[in-house]
Formats: structure tokens, C-alpha cells, sequence
């Protein structure tokens, strides 16, 4: 329909689903296509970890310290533009927060789309095979909405970490998300193992526009807009610790054995004082891990706890007690 326009893809999934490991496998895949991939990255806190990580020679941009839909959606569409206008990209893909309402990001690229030659190509929902599965026994609650909306605004789902549920839980979830988007492309994963050209070929025209999109009245529109944040995103908080510090490695993986349940997500890059190393840690839903890096650049030690009502105050002491 329109052939020179540049293609955008939205990653979507709640937090820590898997967006950014899958995010890696489709640059590297841009990469060997010979394709010039920019990618624009959200986060809701103040430090974008795993950007410090990205080659430097791919086009980032960067909406910190809050969730595109609400907070920064403006500049969701003004960072599209320049990205696209400075740097003309072969293909461009945003990865949203994990707690982003996909259909306002559908919203921002779709009017991105009205100032440059961008066309939105696809919405891909990750989804984390073991916390869909335990919010669907509980079956209410505003993360399991929000993961349902994420589900129905996807043209392609890919059903990541199938390797932490049995066989017949694998089934129950397909069923749910054939439920759920019946017209969705739907992809079984392991840490993001997909073939990506099942992501380029889905039909797009699946993905689900805008409930409510009307130009003629922007004042209504914001103001529906605003409400319906201040109902997603109130219980949602983040803390973003920079250690000054070499910290102990045990005593670390001691202190994200004992986060509390209502911390959902953490990352960051910590210097170990007894391996005299960085390394990038990961924890989401329960599950973490360590990767040893060597950044081409200089990066800041610093983590990023998301979660719902737990106390900021006692996180921050026990992070500077470890920071001693
Ligand atoms: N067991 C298992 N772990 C996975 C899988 N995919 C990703 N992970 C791990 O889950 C953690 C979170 O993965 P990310 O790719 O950073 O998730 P994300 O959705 O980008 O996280 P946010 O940006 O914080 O929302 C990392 O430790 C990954 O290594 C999977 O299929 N199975």
C-alpha cells in the first residue's frame, strides 16, 4: 500500500516477558539481512539498562522514566519522526514498557505516521508462559487485564518461556489466547526462538486500531486517556538505585532471593567486588539471572526495581547497605 514508507513493529508483553531478548534476535536477524535497523526504547525507570548494552551502531532513542502510553506519549511521536528522519532506517522497532496499554502506543505511531513515512507493520505481545498461567488461577486483578489487553492488540503472540510449564498447562494457554485473539499469528518460544520471518509475514491487518481515536475532539480524548491511566498505572512504582560502590556478589543474590512478591521486575548492572566484574542481572517473576559484560562504552551501576506497593524506603536500605 505504501512502498517506501518505513515499517515500524511495537513489542509488547508484560514485565519481563522476554521483549528485549527477542528485540537482540530480530537485530541480529536484521543484521545478517542486511537491513539498517533504529529502534526506539521505553522504560519506566530513570536509566535504560539494557540500552547501555546495544551496539552502538544501531539508531536508539530513548523515553525514560515513564510508560509511553501515558506520561510520554507525545514524545513517542516526536522521537519517531526524528528517528526516522535522521537516521532512515530499513525497519524500525519500539519495545514498550511492560506495564504500556498497547493500544495508545498503536495510537502514537499511527499519528507519528500523519508528520512521516511510517507505516505500523505489527504488534507482537510477548507473553510469559508461568505468570499468564498463575494469573489466570487467580483470574482477576489489574496486571491479568492488562496482560489480556496486551493479548488482544497483538497481530502476532508469541507464547515465550514454555520451558517453566508442563505439556498441558502449554495447552490451557493456547486455548485462553485462541480465546482471547482468535486472529493473532500465534508462536511458541523459548527465550524469543522464533523463526522472525513468522513476524514479518502475519497479516497486519489483524492488529486491533484505536477504541476511541477521534481527531475532531482532542480535548475528550485526553481527558478519557488520563483517566484511564490513573487507574493502570497508580499502583505501579519504580526505584532506580545508582551504586556508588563494588558490591558483594552473595550477599546480592541474597538481598533478590528476599525482594518482596510485589516487586515484578529488576535489572541492572552491578560491579562485583569479588569477581572484580560487571555483570548484567536480570530478575522477573521469580527467576534470575547473571550475564558477565564488557560494554564498548562506560556504563553506571545501577538497578531498577518495578512492582506494585511495596515500600521504596526499605528497598532503598537494604540497597545501601549492600552499597556500604
Ligand atoms: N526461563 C526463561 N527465561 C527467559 C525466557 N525469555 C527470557 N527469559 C529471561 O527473562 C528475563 C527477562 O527477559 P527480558 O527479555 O529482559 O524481558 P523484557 O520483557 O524485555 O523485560 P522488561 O523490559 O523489563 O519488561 C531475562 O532474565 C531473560 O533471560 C524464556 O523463554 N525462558
Amino acid at each position: 500500500m505504501n512502498d517506501n514508507a518505513i515499517p515500524v513493529y511495537v513489542l509488547t508483553g508484560f514485565l519481563g516477558s522476554g521483549k528485549t531478548t527477542l528485540l537482540n534476535r530480530v537485530l541480529e536477524d536484521a543484521k545478517a539481512r542486511g537491513l539498517k535497523p533504529a529502534i526506539l526504547l521505553n522504560e519506566v525507570g530513570d536509566v535504560n539498562v539494557e540500552g547501555q548494552l546495544i551496539e552502538k551502531e544501531i539508531p536508539m532513542a530513548e523515553i525514560l522514566g515513564g510508560c509511553i502510553c501515558c506520561t510520554s506519549r507525545g514524545d513517542l511521536g516526536l522521537e519517531l519522526v526524528q528517528l526516522a528522519q535522521e537516521n532512515k532506517p530499513d525497519v524500525i522497532w519500539i519495545e514498550s514498557t511492560g506495564i504500556a496499554q498497547p493500544l495508545d502506543i498503536i495510537d502514537g505511531v499511527t499519528e507519528a505516521s500523519l508528520y512521516a513515512k511510517l507505516e505500523l507493520k505489527g504488534v507482537i505481545t510477548l507473553v510469559d508462559s508461568r505468570h499468564l498461567l498463575d494469573r489466570m488461577s487467580i483470574g482477576s486483578g489489574k496486571t491479568y487485564k492488562l496482560m489480556k489487553e496486551q493479548i488482544r492488540a497483538a497481530n502476532v503472540l508469541v507464547l515465550n518461556k514454555t520451558d517453566l510449564v508442563r505439556p498441558s498447562d502449554l495447552a490451557e494457554l493456547q486455548e485462553a489466547l485462541e480465546d482471547w485473539n482468535p486472529n493473532a499469528r500465534k508462536l511458541l518460544a523459548a527465550y524469543g526462538d522464533i523463526d522472525t520471518a513468522d513476524l514479518y509475514s502475519a497479516e497486519e491487518e489483524t492488529i486491533l486500531f484505536s477504541r476511541n481515536h477521534d481527531h475532531t475532539h482532542p480535548e475528550h480524548n485526553h481527558s478519557h486517556h488520563a483517566h484511564d491511566h490513573s487507574r493502570l498505572h497508580d499502583h505501579v512504582n519504580a526505584v532506580t538505585y545508582f551504586f556508588k560502590n563494588p558490591i558483594d556478589s552473595v550477599a546480592f543474590e541474597q538481598f533478590l532471593k528476599e525482594l518482596p512478591d510485589d516487586v515484578y521486575r529488576a535489572k541492572g548492572i552491578v560491579n562485583f567486588r569479588d569477581t572484580a566484574s560487571l555483570f548484567l542481572f536480570q530478575y522477573a517473576y521469580r527467576e534470575s539471572d547473571f550475564l558477565r559484560i564488557t560494554p564498548q562504552k562506560s556504563v553506571n551501576q545501577v538497578a531498577v526495581f518495578i512492582g506494585e506497593g511495596f515500600s521504596r524506603e526499605e528497598l532503598i536500605e537494604k540497597l545501601n547497605r549492600l552499597d556500604a
